[in-house]
């Protein structure tokens, strides 16, 4: 694949390098900043950015990209590949993670923490024959309805890959911008591995309660700006490939309204959202920071093209794993309310670290 040599070339050479493929889409693409990438300094704003790609962590100043050179390609079918449910639970990672999770509930009893974001890790050795853009033909063949993206980032010394189904800013050529507010998870495949439908869903009150969160987080920063015209569509059930989730989306005409600056203001006020950190926001932050041994880096941030072509997609990066030689550090995480069983939300990360896995691990 002649996009595999531009990416080892481009990182070669030092440059900063992405590669990705829109929801729904065919046509991919290839972006290096010779310069490696810039650190955006405090009060930086998205509409003064050139035509490049963002990406930030979870807590702190994103990366931005460059568009120096920007070409675009075909994915190309990857063929079919047996989506086998591979990794072996560790079970010390897991009596951890539930103790986070019991002492994440017991928290919320007390109040005034009402949700809040726990996410793990899992390190793999990935296979002698991994190629990153031939593992992004695949993950863009396995998963249609997700933003695919391999990046890279000389300053962070990793690549980092994911497969997300989360919008969290987007803006198109008409001005239509729309963020969604997803969250409550179950597998998209019944035991025999057959897709389930999202009709035949059937969702709990926590996991009802755990989205509503997330929208009621949405509505409120739209207050804080006094944004009254959306729409609001949903929440109704997708599919994700291998799992289901809640989404709810909200879309906002800015040419009628002539608010050319909504997507920069929301993006400031979204990020992190409920979806990926909690209820109250400044609590939840300080638990997860109190509670997780590990820094979560560019998971959990967002990521994505800005102005390139009057359009901007900003994904949560979530399905992620950030690789180093031959070492895959996958990151998955699940909401806590009060009424989460540890057990689950465990067999909840399982399963999120499963839609890479099942991929690369092969
Ligand atoms: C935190 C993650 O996913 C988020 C949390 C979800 C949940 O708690 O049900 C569902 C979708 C995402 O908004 C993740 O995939 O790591």
């Amino acid at each position: 694949m002649k996009q595999g040599v531009a990416w080892e070339e481009g990182i070669a050479k030092g440059a900063a390098v992405a590669a990705w493929r829109l929801p729904h889409s065919a046509e991919a693409f290839l972006l290096q900043d010779f310069s490696g990438g810039t650190l955006l300094k405090e009060g930086w704003n998205l509409s003064d950015l050139a035509a490049g790609f963002l990406a930030a962590p979870f807590i702190g100043l994103p990366y931005f990209l460059q568009a120096d050179s920007l070409t675009t390609f075909s994915l190309g079918n990857a063929g079919p590949k047996a989506l086998a449910e591979s990794s072996v639970e560790n079970s010390s990672k897991k009596s951890e993670f539930m103790g986070w999770v019991a002492a994440a509930i017991q928290t919320i009893k007390q109040g005034p923490l009402q949700k809040v974001v726990l996410s793990r890790t899992d390190e793999q050795v990935l296979p002698a024959d991994f190629k990153v853009m031939t593992a992004l033909e695949e993950l863009g063949a396995a998963y249609p309805s997700a933003f695919i993206c391999a990046l890279s980032i000389p300053a962070l010394s990793g690549i980092w890959m994911c497969a997300t189904p989360e919008i969290l800013v987007e803006q198109n050529a008409e001005g239509i911008f729309r963020t969604i507010s997803l969250a409550g998870t179950q597998s998209g495949v019944d035991g025999d591995g057959f897709a389930i439908s999202p009709s035949q869903a059937r969702w709990s009150q926590k996991e009802i309660e755990e989205q509503a969160f997330v929208s009621r987080y949405i509505i409120d920063c739209f207050k804080k700006i006094r944004l009254r015209e959306y729409a609001e569509i949903g929440p109704k059930t997708i599919s994700t490939g291998n799992l289901l989730h809640l989404k709810t989306e909200y879309l906002v005409d800015t040419k009628a309204m002539d608010f050319p600056q909504l997507p920069g203001l929301m993006l400031g006020l979204l990020h992190p959202t409920s979806a990926v950190c909690g209820t109250p926001k400044q609590e939840a932050v300080e638990f997860i920071l109190a509670t997780e041994k590990h820094d979560r880096l560019l998971y959990s941030g967002y990521l994505g093209p800005v102005n390139l072509s009057n359009t901007t997609h900003l994904f949560v990066n979530l399905r992620t794993v950030e690789i180093k030689g031959n070492q895959a550090t996958f990151y998955a995480g699940c909401g806590i309310t009060e009424d989460s069983d540890p057990a689950k939300e465990w067999q909840e990360t399982q399963m999120k670290c499963q839609t890479l896995q099942r991929i690369l691990m092969q």
